[in-house]
């Protein structure tokens, strides 16, 4: 019986066992009883049991925070947490003015050891994970985007899991494709992106929940539209036109737009969707009914932007230059989002619609440009 019950046991642990078959590690972290990735050996398991309790602050780790989101992101979360709480990471070189506004680190997500190294010399409780090739040009690159989206995302996920980080990833309404019902899309429904950041993005939004219920990691993913910011550039997705059109009509007052007039894709402006992500971060894990949720503010069409646009500056010329990658994309992914469960479970609410997100892109590039012509 003892061998039979010594035998059950290995077999258990084996079962228990991560697919890299490195040892389970038991942590005194609620719900994670098992570490997916092997800690090296004398790895100190009581640092496992130093987790903040939720009247401190959480110690914030934004990855590929050089982006369009990510600079945005740090500015709310450290007017919140203080200054000191929010260190922004990339591995691009930062721009003094960021630089200079809080905490900034190298850190390359494909450097497993490092992102350790850093979690563990900080202390960092909350992980956001921004890192990503965007569709336009993950199809440029697939190896690269498979890389950084797919492989950087185990060592995120291990890593939140080992010390318990409440990890925060986003998704995208690329994470749907042709297949999927488009108008309106709902959470749970047929995914079968034709992009590797479409697919890389349905990977992530599975292997994150696979985690949350097997290992308790604490998981939480807004599948966000495409987003539009004055004071940071995107970075070579399907929706940049949106971005764009207010730039040149402000300077050229001409715009060459690679959509056909009629594509419709859900849209929303960066503080909306900054303001979800902290949200969501915060929202107690009773209200989350799922781990990943739609969120949307509006959708438009190029046409529809255009017209917007023009009742403010009525000189805008605009042309259609399709390019035929980005169209087939934008042709497979929602028209409409469907976000009914994150307004019902955790009081989702955006605040800017298409007047309200023309009148604010327009001021504050106008403004910009009149200072810059001033100096
Ligand atoms: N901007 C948008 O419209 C949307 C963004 N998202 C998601 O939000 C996240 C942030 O998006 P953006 O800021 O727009 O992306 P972005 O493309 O502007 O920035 C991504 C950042 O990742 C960094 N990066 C690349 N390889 C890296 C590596 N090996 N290690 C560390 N960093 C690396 C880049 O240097 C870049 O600064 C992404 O995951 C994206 O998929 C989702 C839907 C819409
Ligand atoms: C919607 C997105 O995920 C991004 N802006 C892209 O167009 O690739």
């Amino acid at each position: 019986m003892p061998v039979i019950r010594a035998l059950s046991s290995v077999a258990k642990q084996a079962l228990l066992a991560p697919a890299c078959g490195c040892q389970p590690l038991t942590v005194a972290i609620r719900n994670i009883s098992f570490s997916p990735r092997q800690v090296t050996s004398g790895s100190d398991a009581s640092f496992h049991s130093v987790s903040f309790s939720e009247t401190d602050h959480p110690k914030v780790l934004i990855t590929g925070g050089l982006g369009q989101l990510g600079v945005g992101l740090a500015k709310l979360l450290r007017k919140r947490f203080g200054k000191n709480n929010v260190i922004l990471s990339d591995i691009r070189k930062p721009p003094s003015n960021v630089f200079h506004s809080g905490p900034f680190i190298y850190s390359d997500i494909l450097d497993y050891k490092n992102l350790r190294e850093i979690v563990v010399n900080n202390r960092i409780t909350w992980l956001v994970h921004y890192s990503a090739l965007l569709s336009a040009v993950g199809e440029a690159n697939v190896a690269l985007a498979r890389a950084v989206n797919i492989t950087g995302l185990h060592n995120i996920l291990d890593i939140a899991a080992e010390h318990g980080l409440r990890l925060f990833v986003p998704s995208t309404i690329g994470a749907f494709g042709p297949t999927s019902p488009r108008n309106p899309t709902p959470d749970l429904c047929v995914q079968r992106p034709r992009t590797i950041y479409g697919v890389s993005k349905v990977h992530a939004e599975l292997m994150g929940e696979y985690y949350h219920h097997r290992y308790g990691l604490d998981f939480r993913c807004l599948r966000y539209p495409g987003i539009i910011s004055a004071d940071s550039q995107p970075g070579g997705g399907t929706t940049d036109y949106a971005v764009q059109i207010f730039h040149d009509a402000v300077k050229n007052g001409k715009f060459e737009c690679n959509l056909k007039p009629d594509t419709r894709l859900p849209m929303m402006y960066i503080d909306d969707c900054l303001r979800a992500t902290l949200e969501v971060m915060e929202a107690p894990a009773e209200s989350l009914s799922m781990r990943t949720y739609n969120i949307n503010a509006m959708s438009f069409t190029p046409e529809e932007l255009a017209n917007e646009v023009q009742k403010q500056l009525p000189d805008l010329q605009v042309t259609y230059e399709i390019d035929s990658v980005r169209q087939a994309i934008a042709d497979s992914w929602p028209m409409n989002f469907d976000d009914r469960n994150a307004r019902n479970d955790w009081g989702w609410k955006h605040d800017y619609d298409l007047p309200e997100l023309v009148q604010t892109m327009l001021n504050f590039i106008g403004s910009d440009s009149r200072i810059a012509q001033a100096n």
